[in-house]
């Protein structure tokens, strides 16, 4: 069995970003951009008006004037300003050439036969104007390789035109449940029976992630639907297998991987829950390998190791993150806490504002019910460490990338 630090260098050396795709922008949202971007326009594309008002000449001292035209946003100026008169623009409208600045309608009243008096004769040049270029010019990168596209980077890359965009894809994983004695959500188990709730849980847990889930059949503990299954969840980027792990009678995923053409990595981990997690590799020619994740049929095992293995794996996928790495965060205990002599521990526990840690009054590797309210897994590193209130502790924040 091998150490929990060995096991996540295992998980990184397999781990690369997917090669990039071209995409129609609308279909980016999420995604991180694998070029450079930059604009075919200058931005603003013309010395533009900031206010609803009246462009005016330099140094003109004069408080009547005449008004030669009217510009909405959308038109193009035809008369040049000059001392003497004006033009009305609006808000984002193209100011005439001569424009020194723009005097808001408020500050001004019209009189009969397009005559305007103006309360403000003479703002400083630029004044309620924004030069053409002066926010990005014609040529300049507007959004650099590697951001992820957020509702603002996508009004900055349509202003840019880009209308297609080379992104990293969002990663596939096909999701493949095993077990004799699971029925559906909206079955009643019959004796012998339980639901299947890593199903839901795993889905969730993907698409929380930001990734493609895609739930395979579920499968009877039996070799050849398993082999046939896992072959086919190889066509993801990222294959999860929950259940049938271990060393019972039935538990049949080893040997299912191996007929598949899975090559083992790993397999058990030396951690409280996990201990039953295999990492398998699927060559392909010229491409990097498939990812094979065994997890441990029992929910918060299973969970516990999504969060700690698979989850900064779908980031380096995804190219949200450059190197495979966990986002520990740290608490305060609100209470005393030791482990056994044995693995490292992760328990699931709740943090709070304040930035203190209090474990869930949990009851092991099935409770699921027992860490509803948690949202970090808290790190107990095993050999018997003992914490007492106010330790600081290193914990694993629950959920996934989304809008990060
Ligand atoms: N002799 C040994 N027995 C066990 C060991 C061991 O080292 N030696 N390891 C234990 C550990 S640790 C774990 S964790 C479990 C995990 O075993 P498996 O991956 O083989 O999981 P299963 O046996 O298939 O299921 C375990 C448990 O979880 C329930 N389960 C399974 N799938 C689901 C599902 N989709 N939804 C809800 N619950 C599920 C299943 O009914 C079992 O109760 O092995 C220990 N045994
Ligand atoms: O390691 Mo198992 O995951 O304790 O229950």
């Amino acid at each position: 069995m091998i150490s929990f630090e060995q096991a996540l260098e295992h998980v990184a050396e397999q781990v690369a970003t997917l090669a990039t795709q071209r995409v129609r922008l609308r279909d980016s949202m999420g995604l991180v951009l694998g070029d450079d971007v930059t604009s075919d326009v200058d931005s603003p594309p013309y010395n533009k008006s900031l206010m609803d008002g009246y462009a005016v000449a330099a140094g003109d001292t004069s408080a009547e004037r005449k008004i030669v035209e009217r510009i909405m946003a959308g038109d193009v100026p035809r008369y040049a300003i000059r001392p003497g008169i004006v033009t009305q623009v609006m808000t984002g409208a193209p100011v005439p050439d001569g424009t020194a600045a723009v005097v808001p309608v408020e500050r001004t009243s019209e009189l009969p036969d397009d005559q305007l008096h103006l309360d403000w004769v003479d703002p400083a040049v630029g004044t309620n104007v924004q030069p053409q270029g002066s926010l990005s010019r014609k040529g300049q990168t507007v959004v650099t390789a590697g951001t992820r596209v957020a509702p603002h980077v996508m009004g900055a890359l349509a202003e840019a035109g880009a209308a297609v965009v080379q992104v990293v894809p969002r990663p596939t994983v096909a999701i493949l449940v095993t077990g004799n004695e699971l029925v559906s959500v909206d079955e009643r188990p019959d004796p012998g029976q339980i639901r299947d709730a890593n199903g839901p849980m795993l889905r969730t847990a993907v698409s929380e992630c930001d990734a493609t889930p895609y739930l395979l059949p579920r499968s009877m503990d039996d070799l050849d639907e398993l082999t046939r299954l896992v072959a086919a969840g190889l066509e993801a980027d990222v294959l999860l297998v929950s259940g049938g792990m271990s060393v019972g009678v039935k538990d049949l995923m080893p040997q299912a991987f191996a007929e598949a053409g899975v090559e083992r990595v790993f397999h058990r981990v030396s951690i409280k829950p996990g201990r039953p997690l295999w990492f398998g590799i699927a060559p392909r020619q010229s491409e990097r390998p498939r990812l094979v994740f065994g997890l441990p049929g029992n929910p918060v095992s299973g969970l516990a190791c999504f969060h700690l293995f698979v989850r900064p794996t779908l980031e380096v996928l995804a190219g949200r993150s450059s190197r495979f790495e966990l986002p520990w965060q740290r608490g305060r205990l609100t209470q005393p806490l030791s482990s056994g002599p044995g693995r490292e521990g992760f328990r699931p526990a709740v943090l709070a504002c304040s930035g203190e840690v209090t474990p869930c009054n949990w009851q092991g590797s099935a409770d699921l019910a027992g860490m509803v309210a948690a949202n970090c897994l808290l790190r107990v590193p095993g050999a018997g460490a003992a914490f007492s209130a106010g330790d600081w502790v290193d914990l694993l924040p629950l959920g996934g990338s989304r809008g990060q």
